[in-house]
C-alpha cells in the first residue's frame, strides 16, 4: 500500500467513525425532541388548567397575573429549548453528510505532540464531550486553515496571540459520508480543490465558499475593528461571497450580543436577493435582513409617492441621447455629491431661522389652526432648538389646540347627529372604551342628559383622532414645498448650468406625486432631518454589495439611517455603471480615517482565456489575476446582417446546451434590447426574459440585461450586440466589461457593423474573431 492510500484508507476510517458519533449523537437528541415536543404540547393545551384564575379581589386578580405570568415563562421556556434541540439536529444532518473539509496539523509553542484540528461546517465533540471531532470553521483556531500553509502559524484567541508550527494541511471532499479524495496542500490553501470546485457548473443559487476560502477573503469575513471596511475586488474575486461568509462570521462570533435580525444586506436587485439566499441557511444560520437600496428607500416613502427605480433612470441615460440627457446627467451627478448634501445642510440651517413651509391644520373643511399661525409658533422657539425638535414642540401646542377645539365641536349639530345615528356597535365600543378610561364617567353613563354628552365627546374625539396621529408625525410642515423653496434658494457655482430648468422639472414631478431616482435620497434626508430622526439604530452591520453603484450622498444618508452599524463596503469601479458613479467621488476609495480598505485581485468566476480577455477592455486592470483554470478563447463574430446573426445566436446556443451547460445567458445592453432578442429566440426555444422584477431564475437559457445580471453568473453567456453603436461612448464600458464577465467557462459576442472600440483595443491573442 502507497502512502497515498494509507492516508486516504485511514481518513476513511476516521469519517466512519465521526459518522458513528454523530448518528449515536443524532439517536440521543432526537430522543430528547420527542420528549421535550410532547411537553411543549402539553403545556399549551392544559395552559389554563394550570393556571389559578380568581379576579374577585384586587389581590386574586393580582394572584392571577403572577400564575399566568409563570405558565408563560415555563412555556417559552420550553420552546426555546425545543427550538434549540431541533438546531442541533439539523446541524448533526449537515455533517452526517458532510462532517468536514479540512485538516491541520499544529503543534504549539512548548507543546511535546501536534494537534489534529479538523475544520467543519459546525463544532462537534467526541461522545465524551471532551475532545473536539470537529472545529467550527470560524472558530478561532481554524483561521489557521484559511490563513497559512504549512511551516509556522498562529491564531488570535482573547487570551492573545498563540504561535506555533504547521505540520500539515490537508483538504477533503466527502460526499454522503464517503471520503472523495484528499489533497495535501502546500503554498496555497487547496488549489486543487478550488480547480475542483470552480470546473463545475453555475448554479442559479450562490454555493457557500467555506472549504476554499483564500486569505485575502478570510481578511474581509474575520474583520472585528474597521468602522468602515472597504473591499475592491475584481470580478468575480469572491466579494459577495466573502460578504455572506462573512455575515456567518459575525452571527458565529457575536452571538450573545447579535442575531440575524441586527444585520442588512444592501443588494442590487430582486434577482439578486433570491440568488444569495440559500448560503447562510446552508451554514447554518439564519439569512440575515436583505434589500435592495431601491426597497428600502420606497419603504421610507411609505408608498405615498411613485418613485423612479434606478433601473428606469438607467434605461433612460442608455437610451436618450442629446441636450436633454447632459442636462439630467448633470443633476444626477450634482445631487449624488457631497457638495448638494452640504448645499442642503446649509439650508436646513438657514431654515432654522427662516424658510419652513407649513400647512393649514383643517378638520371638517374648517381651518383650525393657519400655516401663518403655526409659522409665527415654530419660529417663536428657541433657534437652538433642532428643527426636529421645534416641530415636535409645535405638534404639541398644536394638539392642545385641537383638544380644546373639540370641546367646543361637541356642541355642534353634526355631532348630535352623529350621535343619534351611531350603530349599535359603535354604541358598545364607547361604552367600554369609557369604562377603561374612567369608572366615574362610567357610572353616570346610565343616567340620559349625560350619557348623550359623553357619546358626542366620544364622537368628536374618535373624529380627531387621524388628525390628532397625523400632527404628532408633523404633517403640518409642507416637507414638498420647502424641499422646493431649499432647491431654489441659492445658485451655487458647482450647480449645473440648467438647475432652474431641472428645478422646474423636480416641481412638476413632486406635484404629481413622482419622484425621479437622483431626488429620492436628497429628500428622504431633507425630510428626515426636517420631520426627526426615522433611523434604526437595532441595526448593527451594514454591508453594500455592488457598493460602486452607490453615490457619495446615499453612502452618508446610509451611515445616518443606521447610526450604529459598521458598514461593510464590498465593490468594484470597474463596474460602475449607474449614471451618478461617473464622478470624481467614489465610496470606495475609503479615504476616511475610520475605513480599512482590502483589494481582492485575482478572479475565481471564469476561465483564465476569459479573464484576460475581459481584463484588456479596461483601462487599468493590470493586476487582476485570473485563477488557474483553462477554457476556449472568447469569440467575436460579425454577421452580415441581423438575420445571419440571429441564426447564428440559436445555433450557438443548441452547441451550448449540447455541451452540457445548464445556465446560458443572452445578454443585452437594454431591457428594450433584451425585449426584442426574447421575442425572437422564444419562437425557436424555450427562454425566460429577466426584467427588474424578476425575482428568481431558473436553469436552461435567459434573456438578460446587463445591469441586471449584475452579481450573478453563467456557464456560458452570449452577448448580443457588441459593435460599437451599443458600446461606444466611454460609459458604456463599465457596462461592456460587467456583461462579460458574468461567463464561468465560455464567452460569445455577436454584431453587425464595426466592433466596440473596447474590445478593438484588447490584445488581438485573447480573443478569436470571425
Ligand atoms: N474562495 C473561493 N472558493 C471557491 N469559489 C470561490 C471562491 N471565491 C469566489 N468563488 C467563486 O467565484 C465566483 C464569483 O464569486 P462572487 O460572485 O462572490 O464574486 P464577486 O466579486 O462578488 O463578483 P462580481 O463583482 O462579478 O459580482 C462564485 O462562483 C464563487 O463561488
Amino acid at each position: 500500500m502507497t502512502e497515498d492510500e494509507k492516508d486516504l484508507k485511514d481518513e476513511q476510517a476516521r469519517v466512519t467513525r465521526v459518522q458513528e458519533t454523530i448518528e449515536k449523537k443524532r439517536e440521543k437528541t432526537a430522543g430528547m425532541i420527542q420528549g421535550i415536543r410532547e411537553k411543549v404540547i402539553d403545556l399549551r393545551k392544559n395552559f389554563w388548567e394550570d393556571v389559578t384564575v380568581n379576579l374577585d379581589e384586587p389581590d386574586d386578580v393580582n394572584e392571577t397575573q403572577a400564575s399566568l405570568k409563570q405558565q408563560a415563562e415555563l412555556l417559552g421556556e420550553r420552546e426555546r429549548t425545543h427550538q434549540q434541540i431541533n438546531n442541533e439536529v439539523k446541524t448533526l444532518d449537515r455533517l452526517q453528510r458532510n462532517p468536514y473539509f479540512g485538516r491541520i496539523d499544529f503543534r504549539e509553542e512548548g507543546a511535546d505532540h501536534d494537534e489534529e484540528i479538523y475544520v467543519g461546517l459546525a463544532s462537534l465533540m467526541d461522545e465524551k464531550e471532551e475532545d473536539f471531532l470537529i472545529y467550527d470553521w470560524r472558530a478561532p483556531i481554524s483561521s489557521m486553515y484559511y490563513d497559512f500553509s504549512p511551516g509556522d502559524a498562529s491564531y488570535e484567541t482573547i487570551e492573545g496571540n498563540i504561535q506555533g508550527e504547521m505540520t500539515l494541511k490537508r483538504q477533503f471532499i466527502i460526499r454522503n459520508g464517503k471520503l472523495v479524495a484528499l489533497f495535501d496542500t502546500g503554498v496555497t490553501i487547496g488549489d486543487s480543490l478550488l480547480q475542483y470546485v470552480l470546473g463545475g457548473n453555475a448554479s442559479t443559487e450562490m454555493k457557500s465558499i467555506v472549504a476554499t476560502i483564500q486569505k485575502e477573503q478570510n481578511q474581509i469575513i474575520r474583520n472585528e475593528s474597521a468602522a468602515n471596511l472597504i473591499v475592491q475586488g475584481a470580478a468575480g474575486s469572491g466579494k459577495t461571497s466573502a460578504a455572506l461568509q462573512r455575515v456567518a462570521y459575525l452571527l458565529y462570533h457575536y452571538r450573545d450580543r447579535i442575531s440575524a435580525e441586527n444585520i442588512v444586506l444592501l443588494s442590487p436587485n430582486p434577482l439578486f436577493n433570491s440568488y444569495v439566499s440559500n448560503v447562510l441557511p446552508e451554514l447554518g444560520e439564519d439569512n440575515m435582513r436583505q434589500a435592495t437600496f431601491y426597497a428600502h428607500m420606497d419603504a421610507q416613502l411609505e408608498g405615498r409617492e411613485t418613485i423612479e427605480t434606478p433601473f428606469e433612470q438607467m434605461e433612460y441615460m442608455l437610451l436618450a441621447s442629446g441636450e436633454e440627457k447632459e442636462q439630467r446627467l448633470a443633476g444626477i451627478q450634482y445631487k449624488a455629491s457631497l457638495d448638494f448634501k452640504r448645499y442642503i445642510d446649509d439650508k436646513l440651517d438657514e431654515f432654522k431661522r427662516a424658510g419652513l413651509i407649513f400647512k393649514d391644520v383643517s378638520f371638517r373643511k374648517q381651518r383650525i389652526v393657519s400655516k401663518q399661525e403655526i409659522q409665527s409658533y415654530f419660529y417663536s422657539l428657541s433657534n437652538t432648538l433642532p428643527i426636529s425638535n421645534r416641530a415636535e414642540l409645535t405638534a404639541a401646542w398644536i394638539v392642545e389646540k385641537l383638544q380644546l377645539w373639540g370641546e367646543w365641536e361637541t356642541r355642534k349639530d353634526w355631532v348630535r347627529e352623529e350621535v343619534e345615528l351611531m350603530e349599535k356597535e359603535d354604541y358598545v365600543q364607547a361604552f367600554s372604551e369609557l369604562q377603561k378610561r374612567d369608572r366615574t364617567e362610567t357610572a353616570d353613563f346610565e343616567e340620559n342628559k349625560q350619557e348623550e354628552e359623553i357619546l358626542r365627546k366620544w364622537v368628536v374625539e374618535r373624529k380627531l383622532r387621524p388628525l390628532i396621529k397625523k400632527v404628532r408625525k408633523h404633517a403640518f410642515i409642507n416637507v414638498k414645498k420647502s424641499y422646493l423653496r431649499m432647491l431654489a434658494a441659492e445658485r451655487r457655482p458647482e450647480m449645473p448650468a440648467s438647475w432652474a430648468q431641472l428645478y422646474e422639472t423636480t416641481k412638476q414631478h413632486l406635484m404629481r406625486k413622482y419622484m425621479s431616482w437622483e431626488d429620492v435620497t436628497p429628500f428622504v434626508y431633507f425630510r428626515d432631518k426636517v420631520l426627526g430622526d426615522r433611523s434604526d439604530k437595532s441595526i448593527r452591520y451594514v454591508l453594500i454589495d455592488e457598493a460602486q453603484d452607490y453615490s457619495a450622498f446615499q453612502f452618508a444618508y446610509l451611515q445616518q439611517a443606521f447610526p450604529n452599524a459598521r458598514m461593510t463596503l464590498l465593490g468594484d469601479i470597474n463596474q460602475a455603471i449607474q449614471a451618478h458613479a461617473l464622478t470624481g467621488e467614489n465610496v470606495l476609495s475609503g479615504n476616511t480615517a475610520d475605513s480599512h480598505r482590502i483589494e481582492l485581485w485575482r478572479s475565481y468566476r471564469s476561465t483564465r482565456q476569459i479573464v484576460d480577455f475581459t481584463k484588456e477592455l479596461l483601462d487599468h486592470a493590470k493586476n487582476i489575476q485570473p485563477f488557474n483554470r483553462d477554457g476556449d478563447l472568447p469569440t467575436v463574430i460579425t454577421a452580415a446582417d441581423d438575420k445571419e446573426r440571429r441564426q447564428m445566436i440559436l445555433e450557438k446556443i443548441h452547441s451550448l446546451q449540447n455541451a452540457g451547460y445548464e445556465t446560458i445567458a443572452v445578454i443585452g445592453k437594454t431591457s428594450k434590447e433584451s425585449k426584442e432578442a426574447h421575442d425572437w429566440i422564444k419562437e425557436e426555444m424555450d427562454a425566460d426574459l429577466i426584467t427588474e422584477t424578476t425575482s428568481q431564475y431558473k436553469k436552461g437559457l435567459s434573456v438578460i440585461p446587463a445591469y441586471l445580471a449584475k452579481g450573478i453568473e453563467f456557464d456560458a453567456v452570449i452577448l448580443y450586440d457588441v459593435s460599437d453603436e451599443a458600446y461606444g461612448h466611454e460609459s458604456e464600458r463599465t457596462l461592456l466589461y460587467t456583461a462579460c464577465t458574468r461567463a464561468m467557462h465560455e464567452l460569445h459576442m455577436y454584431m453587425v457593423g464595426n466592433v466596440s472600440p473596447f474590445i478593438e483595443a484588447a490584445a488581438a491573442e485573447t480573443y478569436s474573431s470571425k
